[in-house]
């Protein structure tokens, strides 16, 4: 079995609830404290929309998971935002909180920070409103094809978002630089990305799943831009307080890109 195909085998015992009981509820997600890593994933997010530089007619989230911070502050400048996972049960999580279904995991918590952030004064309800109303499309998606989606007609987007996915889904760098060339054709010349993920991390959990990741650097994750055709503006790095390394994986930090497709010279 190809290692690509290895990895697809063990996604299949990937378990949402546990992936979020891991990364999403404390201590990784402590609201009082600025110096906690989803804040400072949020804040990250925030501060490039910030910049209104960001906008268009289409963000396409690649490898969303069962996760849907990673739009919150991206909901105020796209007509339509297009979730991604590879896993028909993460799709259907993320439909199901589309519908509002009430025994989903609770995003309040992040929804009312990012309006806080903000600043705007938006009430949490309406942006939540405002989200569910943008994610129109819940696509499969596969990184490791030339199309990632598939025969799904999509007209390049404006923007892309992706967190945690490309390095936790490739065996090794080739395959890495594989993948964010792949999903770079879904990027129009000139669109905006936003990357987040793990830094120097070799493994993770998901319930019943013990996932591969392949350990990447700063430099790696700059050259792997490169090489794709991005202008870097903007490179962060979060460093994981041991407090935070809980077992569930053992990554070294975070990184935060915001990286632009170069226009065809
Ligand atoms: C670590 S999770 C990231 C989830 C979410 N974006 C977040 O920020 O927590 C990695 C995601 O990549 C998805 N995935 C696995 N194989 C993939 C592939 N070949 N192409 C695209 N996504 C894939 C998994 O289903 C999972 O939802
Ligand atoms: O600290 N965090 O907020 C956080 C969130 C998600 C994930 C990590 C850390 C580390 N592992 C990745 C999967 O490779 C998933």
């Amino acid at each position: 079995m190809s290692s690509i195909a290895a990895v697809g085998e063990s996604y299949q015992k990937f378990n949402p609830r546990a992936y979020l009981q891991n990364n999403y509820m404390p201590p990784r997600a402590d609201f009082s404290s600025e110096d906690c890593v989803v804040p400072w994933k949020l804040r990250c997010l925030a501060e490039a929309f910030a910049t209104g530089d960001i906008h268009g007619r289409t963000l396409i989230d690649v490898g969303s998971g069962p996760t849907i911070y990673q739009l919150l502050s991206a909901c105020d400048h796209f007509e339509e935002i297009i979730a991604t996972d590879y896993l028909e049960v993460n799709r259907a999580v993320l439909r199901r909180w589309v519908q509002g279904e009430p025994d989903g995991f609770d995003w309040s918590p992040y929804i009312k920070h990012v309006c806080r952030i903000e600043g705007k004064g938006e009430q949490w309800k309406e942006k939540e409103q405002k989200l569910r109303g943008k994610l129109r499309q819940i696509l499969p998606i596969d990184v490791h094809q030339p199309e990632p989606l598939g025969s799904q007609v999509c007209q390049p987007a404006d923007a892309l978002v992706s967190t945690f996915c490309l390095e936790a889904v490739s065996p090794d760098r080739p395959s890495f630089e594989r993948a964010l060339s792949n999903v770079t054709t879904l990027l129009k010349p000139g669109g905006h990305f936003l990357l987040i993920g793990a830094l120097e991390e070799s493994f993770y959990l998901a319930g019943e799943a013990k996932l591969s990741v392949v350990p990447v650097s700063e430099v790696d994750v700059k050259e792997a831009l490169s090489k794709s055709g991005y202008r870097i503006h903007d490179f962060r790095s979060y460093l994981m307080p041991p407090g935070l390394k809980i077992g569930v994986d053992d990554v070294s930090g975070v990184f935060f890109v915001h990286a632009q497709k170069k226009s065809v010279a």
